[in-house]
């Protein structure tokens, strides 16, 4: 008698053709060592066309490594060609791989996207409640569609490829379950003839199963960088283009989630509601942090799961589907419904167990994100740790931070305990259970085999009986485990799901925050109360000014030179104002000196004049950036990657450089006016690379930076301290060759020495310039241009212009002496009799 209606044809016949095409698909696929992508596709004629274009590929490959093996001059000749610019605005990146250069081309991403997408990335807000919600799915589109931007790209073809191996796995599955049951069966039965075919299509089994696994995990990880790569290509063109978000993103103007408006609503709910400031800080986490960290290992993370989770979810889903109905043939329609009861059941119990993994996903990359900015600043900063001997205290920093780190890592692993354990009983012993039950129904009840319309083959011998009783039960077996697991694969991905939300609301926050930074989007702030009434608020969403660049000169008009703040401060005080309202304007030759004490905002007029710092009311007007225009030089030398080349002419490259018609010897030029003439020799030429901030002294690197500025030749300069640590002889050498080679120089410095190469002169808060100034009118003096002040002023004084001029600029400097020597003489003449007393013994 037999009790099931497995197998009702014989596993062959049934299955034979399906297989074969399986097979010949996967030994058609296995051939190819890299997947053609769908446009090489279409160029492939035939399959010997294809494969005779591959074997001279792979000859010419190994032709050039033969030729041009790494580190050899030919390779670092090409590597400094690293871009070549197009008109198109298109690059052509060289790249090194496996012993010759592969030429990458790189098409920027257009404006026209950013301003499409940006409407999908409103700004998260504080108090918004993340994890598995409508909110998540928003952002995951929106995250999707930068990651995958096309329905015919790449990705999806992909994606195609991944499905189909997940559908072939779970066939292949099915036929396992199918063969199991069969190989027991003829063992059972004693049926040897049987037993050693069944063994062979074990064999013809095993080569495709093994496949598809393989190429599942492979076209997972092939999503996920593909993912990443649009992502990252996206995220990097926001970052970094003209409208200066890198630096905006690390002034802190980029972080949202605490913005204002959703502060003071938070503020409402606090009162209201328990556990809104744990909303606040999800919000806040997903936000919080480096760039460096959200574009690489949360980008990552992201991608990753995002991939995995598309396998993990849809392939044990797929497998539920058809195990189930497999089974629900052998188990007839009450075995059916049990099956899905069991699988509400599950569902309930581990929705209701399950802890916040989002939020805890979000806070362990936030606080990775600290330890990984805390490592980088050792590393960035290690000889002036060094210096002070400060290793100890920046272990205890870190240690500090990795503590944190290492704690809430260990809070996740306690949580997963008793979820862990939930759902291993549940889905383990409770569906394994049911399993067993569901499957005795024919067994004991055989009456419902009747009900359930089973096939009865009576003609069965008491021994066929057992024989396909055994294999029934093995196959029902197999495919319950099969089941069991997918189950518990799909349930365990509810998980991942939940992480998923953490990693996808921390992408999902740098691309908001880069999306509103390149709108100039910022959260308009009401006037705070507290601010008394004749202080000015400086708010980020209502920046007034005016910007021109391209002018022949620079001009600022009534322009206000203010520190910005983003968040929460930006809320409550504003930006800080350092100077009122600044009117200066530079012509031509007009070299002009910008001195002050320290803090006074010096910098501070390069920032707003360089566009780092909104212009919030007045007029700005500079020339273009760069070469004929403004050259800005930092306080602080930058030395950037590459060959000492690349530090003359940075931030141009090579073949920018070929393209202007400049040489190494023009460069060697410029290096003699700034007495470097010795390092090309010294360091083995031009294309030597080395970490040049570790190399070079802190005078030769400033030296570096006006050796840039020769090579740019702009008509305007922004000289910030850039020569602090230069002989004053080599100073004076290099400010007259700037001179004479037609740059206006605008120096910011505190060395009274440089006045003679400038002719105009503007002080900033020097209170005493004007003693006569009361502090009622001083008041009204702010509000007057170009008036000396006494506190947030300044005055401009041209020197050379006329000797009266020149005359009260030095009986102000005489002034200025005088009133040190009033002080100090005293405190001197003290100093110098305590000397004399204790070298005569203290007599
Ligand atoms: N991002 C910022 N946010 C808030 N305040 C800032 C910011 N950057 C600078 N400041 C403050 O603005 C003031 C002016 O800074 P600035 O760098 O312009 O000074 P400086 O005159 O160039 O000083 P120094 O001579 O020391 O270089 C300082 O008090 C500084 O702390």
């Amino acid at each position: 008698m037999s009790v099931t209606s497995l197998p009702s044809q014989s596993f062959p016949q049934a299955h034979r053709r399906r297989l074969y095409i399986l097979l010949a698909v996967a030994i058609a696929v296995l051939r190819t060592s890299q997947l053609p992508s769908a446009s090489s596709a279409r160029d492939v004629v035939t399959l010997k066309a294809w494969r005779d274009a591959r074997k001279a590929r792979f000859n010419e490959q190994r032709r050039r490594e033969r030729e041009t093996p790494l580190n050899t001059p030919a390779l670092e000749k090409k590597l400094v060609d690293l871009y070549i610019t197009d008109p198109s605005g298109s690059r052509t990146l060289l790249i090194p791989h496996r012993g010759r250069i592969s030429k990458v081309r790189i098409t920027p991403t257009p404006a026209e996207t950013y301003e499409a997408n940006r409407a999908l990335f409103p700004p998260l807000k504080a108090g918004e409640k993340l994890g598995v919600n409508k909110r998540f799915w928003q952002m995951l589109r929106a995250v999707l569609a930068v990651a995958f931007p096309s329905k015919t790209g790449k990705e999806a073809f992909l994606l195609l490829l991944h499905t189909f191996f997940l559908v072939a796995r779970t066939y292949l599955s099915v036929l396992v379950a199918r063969l199991d049951g069969r190989i027991v069966r003829d063992l059972v039965s004693a049926n040897g003839k049987g037993f050693l075919r069944g063994l062979g299509w074990w064999f013809v089994l095993a080569l495709p199963s093994t496949y598809t696994n393989s190429m599942i995990r492979y076209l997972e990880h092939k999503i996920a960088l593909a993912f990443r790569t649009n992502l990252t290509r996206y995220i990097h063109d926001i970052y970094l283009n003209q409208n200066l978000n890198y630096y905006k993103f690390g002034l802190g103007l980029g972080v949202t989630a605490n913005s204002p408006t959703t502060k003071v609503a938070d503020g409402e709910k606090q009162t209201g509601r328990k556990g809104d400031q744990k909303e606040k800080g999800e919000a806040a986490d997903a936000a919080a942090g480096g760039a460096d960290q959200l574009i690489t290992t949360d980008l990552a993370r992201f991608c990753e799961t995002l991939a995995a989770l598309y396998g993990n979810m849809g392939k044990p889903f797929l497998d539920m589907v058809i195990f189930t109905s497999q089974l629900a043939a052998s188990l007839g329609p009450a075995g059916t419904a049990g099956i899905f009861l069991q699988y509400y059941f599950t569902a309930w119990v581990l929705k209701k167990a399950t802890p916040a993994f989002g939020r805890m996903a979000t806070t362990e990359a936030r606080i990775e994100g600290e330890y990984r900015t805390g490592l980088g600043r050792v590393g960035r900063d290690s000889e002036e740790i060094a210096f002070y001997d400060g290793g100890k205290r920046e272990l205890g920093i870190l240690w500090t931070t990795y503590q944190k780190l290492s704690k809430h890592i260990h809070t996740i692993f306690k949580a997963r305990i008793p979820y862990g354990m939930t759902e291993d009983f549940v889905i383990k012993y409770c569906w394994s259970a049911v399993g067993y039950c569901l499957m005795s129904i024919p067994v004991f009840f055989p009456v419902a085999r009747h009900v359930t319309g089973v096939s009865e083959n009576t003609k069965h011998s008491e021994d066929n009986d057992i024989a396909s009783r055994t294999e029934s039960y093995v196959s029902n077996r197999r495919l319950l485990l099969s089941l069991g697991d997918a189950g518990g694969r799909l349930m365990y991905s509810g998980k991942e799901l939940a992480e998923l939300s953490g990693y996808t609301s921390r992408v999902y926050s740098l691309l908001a925050s880069l999306h509103a930074l390149d709108n100039n989007d910022y959260p308009k702030n009401p006037r705070p109360a507290s601010l008394p009434p004749n202080m000015p608020f400086y708010d980020l969403g209502n920046v007034r000014g005016s910007v021109v660049v391209g002018r022949n000169h620079v001009l600022l008009k009534g322009v206000p030179i203010v520190a910005p703040a983003g968040g929460a401060a930006g809320a409550e005080r504003g930006g800080e104002e350092l100077i009122h309202r600044l009117d200066l304007r530079v012509e031509k030759g007009e070299h002009t000196l910008i001195t002050g004490a320290n803090g006074s905002g010096k910098t501070s007029i390069a920032r707003v004049v360089g566009e780092l710092w909104p212009t919030w009311s007045g007029l700005l007007e500079r020339p273009e950036q760069g070469e004929g225009g403004i050259f800005f030089l930092p306080q602080k030398a930058y030395l950037s990657i590459g060959s000492l080349r690349d530090q003359v002419i940075y931030p141009h490259t090579y073949a920018e450089m070929k393209a202007r018609g400049r040489t190494d010897a023009e460069l060697m030029n410029i290096l003699e006016h700034v007495h470097l003439a010795y390092l090309p020799a010294r360091e083995g030429g031009w294309e030597t690379r080395k970490e040049w901030k570790d190399v070079l002294s802190g005078g030769e690197k400033q030296r570096m930076g006006m050796a840039r500025l020769f090579y740019h030749r702009p008509k305007f300069a922004v000289l910030d301290e850039c020569t602090s640590a230069v002989s004053t002889d080599v100073e004076g050498l290099m400010y007259e060759h700037a001179k004479s080679i037609g740059i206006t120089l605008i120096t910011i410095s505190t060395r009274a020495s440089l006045l003679k190469y400038h002719n105009r002169h503007l002080r900033l808060g020097e209170p005493t310039l004007a003693p006569s100034l009361s502090s009622v009118n001083l008041r009204d003096a702010i509000g007057t241009p170009s008036t000396p002040l006494a506190s947030q002023g300044w005055q401009l004084t041209k020197l050379a212009s006329s000797t009266a001029e020149e005359k009260l600029e030095v009986d102000k400097e005489i002034e200025r002496l005088e009133r040190v020597l009033n002080v100090e003489v005293d405190l001197w003449e003290q100093r110098l009799k305590q000397v004399n007393k204790e070298l005569r013994g203290g007599q």
